[in-house]
């Protein structure tokens, strides 16, 4: 019987396969449209997720997230989607976002089970991913032991000389525009190469030079702009990396520029060779030689390209989104006058009863400075710096979320733009700048509980296994270098009410932070 069925079923595939070749040759685009068409019919009524709503298109076809983010408003566009569609929407055909901070909380709690997915795959390095694009979770755990040390918030506060002393030129640059008649500035611009400083000095010991030069040093933010939007926008079909940027063919066309040559791999791999070779004398603990001492320790676990890959994947991690953060921080504060007025109040207070030092520390911060942990906070919530989605796999054969199975290897995205809004933790004006909102009177429990469900609501530095680990440096420096200039100078939004351009593919990238500044 069994070897019937193989004789019958041999010719039955022979003559499919000729009569699909031949329909290939005399119509071939017609018979490659109507294959897609078909396959996005399989996927869109054949797959389990076709009960979710979402736009049409996402439910065939990864073209459409592909799209939606290379238009560079994910930060807007998955809110409105989410508005018009309900807590989960079919973003793609495999792929549900949630909007629910609680559904969140369990996509990103740690020993879940609940992995990166293969978006990360795309960000370089390739050959030895660091700590942000390690998909593998056992070598992500493995390598994140060894530089949880090197970014604890005791390391980076040990590097807070080198933070004042780029905040010293920072001043020293701003004091000039502020003492000219002409005293506009584009403030966005210097916080943007201020983070980039001083990640310099607190991986390499050694500024890029951005705030002295007032300038973006050659076009070093422009190149990692232009990587993280092919990341964002490749990530969404990962397979597509193998045809570009995987290819062998891709360092040869004329508009790319090859992954190692830019400024600050270059000055990683300085740094590296320096290191190595002795000739560098580094007077302090930096990410760098904290790296080197991990590898030491066990060279085989922690080899030399993972000190390379952490190091120099901070800098690509870390710049843009602190930057953002501060330029948010900025613009909220700036255009409620408000809130300027009395946070600079509280700031200025603080100065004249002599609790700052000649530049705020952490502690000072800390301890006497509330209504600014309020205004940092409030500014983390409105406008996280990551605009995209982060994303994350079901494990086993799929788990309950939000009230709802979903089946295993379902991709699950959220967007902490879409998260903070959510009105039953945050408040009904969740979408409104108030830092009040972070504020409670001593004794009231009620305020209190809820403050503390808002804390744990809050990703703007994702969450669970892969939280942001350069948040203690990201924090320290915004502790130090905000209410220092605030302290120090009087500044005015040029065009109040007129919100900053943004474009994000991964981070959110702002411009036109311009301000009139005077010195106080
Ligand atoms: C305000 C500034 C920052 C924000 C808002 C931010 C945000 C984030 C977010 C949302 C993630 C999680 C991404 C995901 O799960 O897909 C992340 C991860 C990460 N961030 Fe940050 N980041 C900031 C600053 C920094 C800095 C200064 C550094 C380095 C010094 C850094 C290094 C990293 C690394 C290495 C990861 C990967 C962690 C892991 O997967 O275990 N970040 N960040």
């Amino acid at each position: 019987m069994a070897k019937a069925a193989v004789t019958d079923e041999a010719p039955l595939t022979q003559t499919l396969l000729v009569n699909f070749y031949v329909l290939l040759r005399q119509w071939p685009t017609t018979t490659i449209l109507l294959l897609l068409a078909l396959r996005f019919l399989i996927r869109r009524y054949l797959s389990p997720l076709r009960k979710y709503p979402g736009p049409f298109l996402a439910s065939g076809t990864r073209l459409y997230s592909l799209i939606l983010t290379a238009r560079g408003r994910t930060h807007e566009d998955h809110v409105a989607l989410h508005r018009k569609y309900g807590s989960i929407v079919r973003i793609q055909p495999n792929q549900l976002s949630f909007s629910s901070p609680e559904a969140a909380r369990q996509i990103l709690s740690p020993g879940k089970g609940f992995h990166k997915t293969n978006f990360y795959w795309v960000f370089p390095p390739y050959n030895n991913p660091d700590i942000f694009t390690e998909v593998r979770e056992n070598v992500h755990a493995t390598k994140k032991r060894f530089v949880n040390q090197p970014y604890s918030l005791a390391s980076f506060q040990a590097l807070a000389p080198w933070i004042d002393q780029t905040i010293k030129v920072l001043t020293r640059k701003l004091d000039f525009y502020a003492e000219r008649s002409t005293k506009t500035i584009d403030l966005g611009n210097f916080l943007h190469w201020f983070a980039f400083d001083v990640l310099g000095e607190a991986a390499f010991s050694s500024s890029f030079g951005f705030v002295e030069q007032e300038r973006d040093v050659d076009g070093a933010i422009k190149f990692i702009d232009t990587v993280q939007q092919y990341d964002g926008i490749v990530g969404q079909i990962p397979f597509l990396d193998y045809l570009l940027r995987r290819s062998p063919y891709w360092d040869y066309l004329p508009f790319v520029s090859p992954l190692t040559n830019n400024y600050i791999t270059r000055t990683a791999l300085g740094q590296m060779t320096a290191r190595e070779d002795g000739t560098a004398v580094v007077g302090r603990r930096d990410l760098l030689s904290q790296l080197f001492e991990a590898h030491e320790k066990d060279p085989e676990k922690f080899d030399k390209g993972s000190v390379f890959a952490v190091a120099h994947g901070a800098i690509f991690a870390g710049s843009d989104s602190t930057a953002s953060t501060m330029q948010t921080f900025m613009w909220n504060v700036l255009n409620n006058k408000a809130v300027y007025d009395k946070l600079t109040e509280e700031i200025l207070a603080a100065d004249r009863n002599g609790d700052l030092g000649e530049i705020v520390t952490w502690e000072e911060s800390q301890k006497c400075l509330p209504y600014f942990q309020a205004c940092l906070k409030e500014a983390m919530r409105v406008g996280p710096a990551v605009g995209l989605a982060i994303y994350r796999k079901v494990p086993g054969a799929g788990t309950e979320i939000d009230g709802v199975f979903v089946p295993g290897g379902t991709e699950l995205a959220v967007n902490a733009h879409v998260l903070h809004k959510d009105q039953a933790i945050f408040g009904q004006d969740a979408d409104v700048f108030r830092p009040e909102r972070w504020l409670v009177k001593e004794g009231d429990e009620k305020g209190e509980a809820r403050i503390k469900a808002m804390d744990r609501h809050m990703f703007q530095f994702g969450g669970g296994a892969h939280v942001c680990i350069g948040r203690n440096l990201a924090i320290l420096e915004m502790n130090k270098v905000l209410p220092q200039i605030l302290r120090r100078y009087k500044f005015e939004l040029n065009y109040p009410g007129r919100p900053m351009k943004k474009h994000s593919t991964f981070f959110v990238v702002q411009e036109g932070l311009e301000v009139s500044i005077e010195k106080r």
